[in-house]
């Protein structure tokens, strides 16, 4: 069998010496749990961060607060969000179908309820909100492995991008499953643990596992060729039972390969439950889509559209009546946002291929902005292939949905059993196969200045305040700014399609400053005409104000004071429990 040796990182001279250390104090931290089997068998992961990343962090938010954040972002929300399409249905018919679904599930609402919380499902109590709900999860739980170190448990061990969809709701699938102990049979007890990358000598960061692996469940003390052993401890996120041998998971392309009964995080996931009545979306998205304050008959951009969580969020609040040109520069992704507006019935939504950097049309284009090409391979080219863009997803969302449905709603009627089945069965599969209807996105050649009512540029970003999250370590402080000088790019664009009197919206799903306050503050003091402007709801806390200076000379710009109380900015060790999110709303004056 092959052995995936995945390098992720160049090497980075500057950080050899710092990883190091950090890996001989893994290596110390392990030794400790290695003699303690309660601390090896538990969940209590510390987030990796490149050191000087850590330290600008440190700086920002002060250490103990970042310890806060770094601590959140590896756990779970511990509710989920749904957004009803009230152009379909209503918050109360959305309840009553979910309670009924959930409380057929095996693993759903009765997990929940032990918890002793009356009902987890709940309305949204900030005013304007009321359609959307959430459902209240639980964890982290103590789970029983049932072993000691002399007799440990089976375990199956799980890729981590696979382990933090499990924390999320999701089952073990066959394609996340690396390794797994030895004579593992269907039907097996076993304990579910995660590959973290481990920091390399040359600085880079890898797991180092042939897929397939067989797993000892002894310490490397006593027998040195058991691989991994150091590193699972403190990450075992759950007990379940295989659906597949051990030769079975490794065989098959496809399937669940655990299922995962006992979980350290218990919430319910909601992978194409009532299509096209709701939408999984975090609560800080919902409220970006507020910030903008769509008005009825306006003619509004989303700049970096797909999946088309925030764009369906502002059709609805248009109540479906106006314009919204919903753009990215993906030709598939923007077939998700047709999918998806199709599935929720909004037809105020058109779409294009756009490179957000290229929105502005020059003034000798041949055609007109509003003209949707259909050809092929008419692709835009990004001259930025060296600055990473991670996306936001809401958790749960398949990036590609079935074929939409164009029946009508039921509004409050009651459930059918047969409802129910397939949503039951939908709850419990989670995500389906990205299928693709082999539609066409026609691409756009930008738009003249000054054409739209509001923008909103929801821009890539270096996704750091998406949870959970267990690895961070890739991100270090030159990649940090990088995205920031992407986006400040987007936002010369998306400043002048506004018109005069209108609004821009800026919004990224990361902690770091480099990609808020120091955007805003580029913004402000590059456009006289832009001036911050209050938000509706306002519920995320204050931004940064002051400014960062680094050991290499470079001077990051935060907010002045006054400016704070103006953005919102998503804390995940905050009460709100959400991920780290940031909005910035402007106002934009006379241009001249
Ligand atoms: C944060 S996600 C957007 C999430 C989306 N607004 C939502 O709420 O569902 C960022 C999106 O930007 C797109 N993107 C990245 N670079 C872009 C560019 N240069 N022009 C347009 N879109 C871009 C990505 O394809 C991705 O879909």
């Amino acid at each position: 069998m092959k052995k995936a040796r995945v390098l992720l990182k160049p090497s980075l001279l500057h950080r050899a010496t710092t990883i190091s250390s950090s890996a001989s104090q893994s290596r110390s931290l392990s030794r400790q749990m290695e003699t303690n089997p309660s601390s090896r068998y538990c969940y209590d992961p510390v987030l990796r961060w490149d050191p000087q990343v850590e330290d600008y962090f440190n700086k920002a938010y002060g250490p103990d607060h970042f310890a806060q954040i770094s601590k959140a972002l590896t756990r779970p929300s511990s509710y989920s969000c749904i957004r009803v399409n009230t152009v379909k249905t209503t918050s109360d018919a959305v309840i009553e179908k979910l309670t009924k679904i959930l409380n057929e599930s095996d693993d759903g609402l009765k997990l929940l309820q032990s918890d002793g919380r009356s009902s987890p499902i709940s309305k949204c109590q900030i005013p304007g909100l009321e359609y959307v709900v959430f459902v209240h999860g639980s964890g982290p739980h103590r789970i029983e492995y049932g072993s000691g170190l002399e007799s440990p448990p089976k375990e199956v061990l799980v890729s981590r991008k696979c382990a933090e969809a499990v924390l999320r709701g999701a089952q073990v699938y066959v394609p996340g499953v690396l390794a797994c102990t030895a004579h593992v049979e269907k039907g097996d007890a076993v304990a579910v643990c995660v590959a973290m990358e481990q920091p390399g000598d040359e600085g880079d960061w890898s797991v180092n596992m042939t897929r397939g692996t067989t797993l000892q469940g002894l310490p490397s003390g006593k027998n040195p060729n058991h691989p991994f052993y150091c590193e699972r401890s403190g990450l075992y996120i759950g007990m379940g039972t295989t659906m597949l041998s051990r030769a079975g998971m490794f065989r098959v392309p496809h399937g669940v390969a655990v299922d995962l009964s006992n979980r350290v995080f218990r919430l319910p996931s909601f992978h194409n439950v009532l299509e096209g009545e709701i939408f999984l979306q975090n609560l800080p998205s919902i409220i970006a889509a507020h910030a903008l304050d769509p008005q009825k008959g306006e003619r509004i951009l989303d700049m970096c559209a797909a999946p088309g969580g925030k764009t369906t969020a502002i059709a609805i609040l248009m109540n479906d009546e106006g314009e919204i040109v919903a753009a990215d520069r993906s030709h598939n992704k923007v077939l998700d946002v047709q999918k998806l507006s199709a599935e929720m019935g909004l037809s105020c939504i058109t779409t294009c291929k756009l490179d957000a950097l290229k929105s502005v049309r020059l003034p000798n284009a041949l055609s007109d902005s509003t003209t949707l090409v259909n050809g092929d391979n008419i692709g835009s080219v990004t001259n930025h292939s060296d600055l990473s863009s991670n996306e936001e997803m809401a958790p749960g969302r398949s990036e590609a949905e079935e074929n939409a449905s164009t029946e009508q709603p039921s509004g409050g009627d009651n459930v059918s059993q047969a409802e129910i089945r397939k949503n039951k069965g939908r709850l419990k599969n989670g995500r389906g196969r990205t299928q693709s209807q082999g539609g066409r996105a026609g691409k756009s050649q930008g738009f003249p200045p000054n054409s739209f009512d509001r923008v909103l540029l929801d821009a890539p970003c270096s996704a750091l305040g998406l949870r959970p999250r267990l690895f961070a370590g890739l991100e270090t402080v030159i990649s940090l700014r990088n995205h920031g000088r992407y986006q400040r790019k987007m936002l010369d664009q998306a400043v002048q399609l506004v018109r005069v009197g209108g609004i821009l919206v800026y919004s990224t799903c990361t902690i770091n400053p480099s990609e808020n306050e120091a955007v805003v503050r580029y913004a402000l003091d590059k456009y006289k005409f832009l001036s911050l402007a209050p938000q509706h709801p306002r519920i995320g806390g204050p931004g940064l104000v002051g400014r960062c200076e680094f050991p290499d000379g470079y001077v990051e710009e935060w907010l002045k004071p006054g400016e704070e109380e103006m953005v919102q900015k998503f804390d995940p060790s905050s009460e709100l429990d959400t991920i780290g999110f940031f909005i910035a709303k402007f106002s934009v004056g006379p241009k001249d």
